[in-house]
């Protein structure tokens, strides 16, 4: 058996990179594991080539404005495919060279599968290595019903989707989740014929009913939607036939786009001590990461919690610290978790930042809104379709939370991610400038609609500076 080591990183994605940066920095006796490819999911199957994808889909798109602008024979174009993924797959290639560099730990990183035997214990290639602390940080991967794999190289998920050599002619996308909403838009942009399959009217993660169906709107008006039971599938000589009750159709493949599952089984948490939830996962700390009460440490997709990058490398730092604060025997440190943020890229693009709307709602909070559809900025652009809904504290102004599906809404929804961090009023948001004309004029609509729902502020500043009530000024 090897020396004990101080702390022994299972997973090489974003969180497991992370840990292994934090924990370079004060040991050099660790181990990282990873099975599978290096280059982490984002770089490799994940956020990165899906938002390739995306901006492919979207500047082909473009030329569906261009009659209106007065410019002539946009029509021809057409995308390319092969093409498109050739240029995806390079791209990506060199994403993914990046991060291999950045996971380069020589003879300290081992290709195989971990697993506990116990919190001291890890095997890795029928190896026993002891270690002080643990970081377990392995990711999820697609849900994909096992009789599906039936249909071999048809049914797709994020993982197979990229290194197609050419897609459709004819798609069915199950789920509209982020992958799902993201994926079904840029396909169909790119000419594939999709029909995507939901159990219920939601897309993007959004919960706030208004938000959700104007973006449901502007999907439904590029590719064919059906809600019904769950897609059931069955070959047919000219092609796969999925079915779900209220529709049928025949296509060439199926992009299995309905969740992401953690991949914990085997890993052999149930030797930890506590009790395991129905997902196979123990309890742990949001604030230190730490499983129970023991030296293993639990970041990244595979806690279910959080699933996105920003919050992937967040979990990475924390358990990195931790598990080293662990194997010295020294108190574990408590982090602040950042203000939840999320967005998917479709277009107009969702976005939830704050307080989730069910635990909003119960608060009774003040809420402005402002039609994108009507905004001065996006009618210039021919961008002019969303809906942007804030909500504020009742009696203070404070702003909770803001969900919203608008042209450029990254943008807006990380500076609504700002004021909210730093505990700011609508009134506080409304003495601050905002250019003419700009996207974020938008946000003063819905920010004054709630203003004036408050009892008035000060004459001295201009917070209450009204809105003109004209479309080109708002
Ligand atoms: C299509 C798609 C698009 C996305 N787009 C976005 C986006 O735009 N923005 C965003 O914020 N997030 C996005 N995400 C989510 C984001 O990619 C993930 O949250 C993030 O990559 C999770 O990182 P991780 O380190 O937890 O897992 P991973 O990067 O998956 O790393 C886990 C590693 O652990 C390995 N492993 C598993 N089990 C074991 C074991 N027993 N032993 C050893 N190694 C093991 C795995 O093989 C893998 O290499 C997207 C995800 C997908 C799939
Ligand atoms: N832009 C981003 O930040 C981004 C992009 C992609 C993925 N992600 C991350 O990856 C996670 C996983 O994404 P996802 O879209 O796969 O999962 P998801 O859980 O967000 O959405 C899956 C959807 O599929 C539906 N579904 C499940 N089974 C179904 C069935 N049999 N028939 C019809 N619909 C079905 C679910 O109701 C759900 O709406 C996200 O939650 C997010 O954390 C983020």
């Amino acid at each position: 058996m090897h020396p004990t080591l101080d702390t022994l990183i299972i997973g090489a994605g974003t969180a497991g990179l992370a840990a292994l940066r934090e924990v370079r920095k004060r040991t050099d006796n660790f181990l990282i594991v990873n099975e599978g490819p290096w280059g982490t999911t984002c770089a490799r199957v994940g956020c990165m080539p899906s938002k390739m994808l995306v901006e492919a889909a979207n500047a082909l798109h473009a030329r569906t404005r261009w009659e209106a602008f007065g410019l002539r024979d946009g029509q021809d174009a057409r995308a390319d495919l092969p093409a498109v993924l050739t240029r995806l797959r390079t791209l990506r290639d060199e994403f993914v060279a990046g991060t291999i560099r950045a996971s380069d730990a020589g003879e300290r990183s081992v290709s195989g599968r971990a697993r506990l035997l116990d919190a001291q214990r890890v095997e890795v290639n029928g190896r026993t290595y002891k270690t002080r602390s643990v970081i377990v940080a392995t990711g999820s991967r697609p849900v994909l019903p096992p009789d599906w794999l039936a249909f071999g190289e048809r049914i797709l998920t994020s993982d197979n989707l990229f290194e197609q050599p050419t897609l459709g002619p004819r798609m069915a996308v199950i789920g509209l989740g982020a992958i799902g909403t993201e994926l079904a838009q840029a396909l169909a942009r790119l000419g594939v014929e999709v029909v995507a399959f939901v159990t219920r009217e939601r897309v993007a993660g959004l919960t706030d009913e208004s938000v959700n169906a104007a973006l449901l709107e502007q999907l439904k008006g590029e590719f064919a939607i059906s809600v019904g039971e769950r897609a059931q599938l069955r070959e047919l000589a000219s092609g796969i036939e999925v079915s779900n009750g209220s529709t049928t159709v025949v296509v060439d493949q199926v992009l299995a786009a309905m969740g992401r599952t953690p991949n914990v089984e085997y890993l052999g948490l149930d030797t930890l001590g506590p009790v395991l939830d129905k997902h196979g996962l123990p309890p742990v700390d949001p604030c230190t990461l730490q499983v129970g009460d023991t030296a293993v440490f639990l970041a990244g997709d595979a806690d279910r919690d959080r699933a996105l990058l920003h919050e992937a490398a967040d979990e990475g730092h924390m358990a990195g610290i931790n598990a080293m604060l662990a194997a010295q025997g020294k108190t574990l440190r408590h982090f602040r978790r950042r203000v939840p943020l999320a967005i998917t890229f479709s277009d107009p693009q969702a976005a939830s930042v704050g307080m989730p709307w069910a635990e909003v709602r119960k608060q009774k909070p003040l809420v402005g809104e402002v039609d994108y559809g009507a905004q001065g900025r996006a009618r210039v652009a021919l961008r002019n379709a969303g809906l942007l809904r804030i909500y504020a504290a009742p009696g203070t102004g404070r702003l909770l939370g803001a969900q919203l599906c608008a042209p450029s809404g990254e943008h807006l929804a990380q500076l609504l991610a700002l004021a909210i961090d730093r505990d700011l009023t609508v009134q506080d948001l409304l003495r601050m400038p905002f250019y003419h004309p700009t996207l974020e004029e938008g946000l003063r609509t819905a920010l004054r609609q709630i203003a004036r729902q408050l009892e008035s502020s000060s004459d001295s500043d201009l917070s209450d500076c009204e809105n003109l009530g004209a479309s080109a000024l708002d």
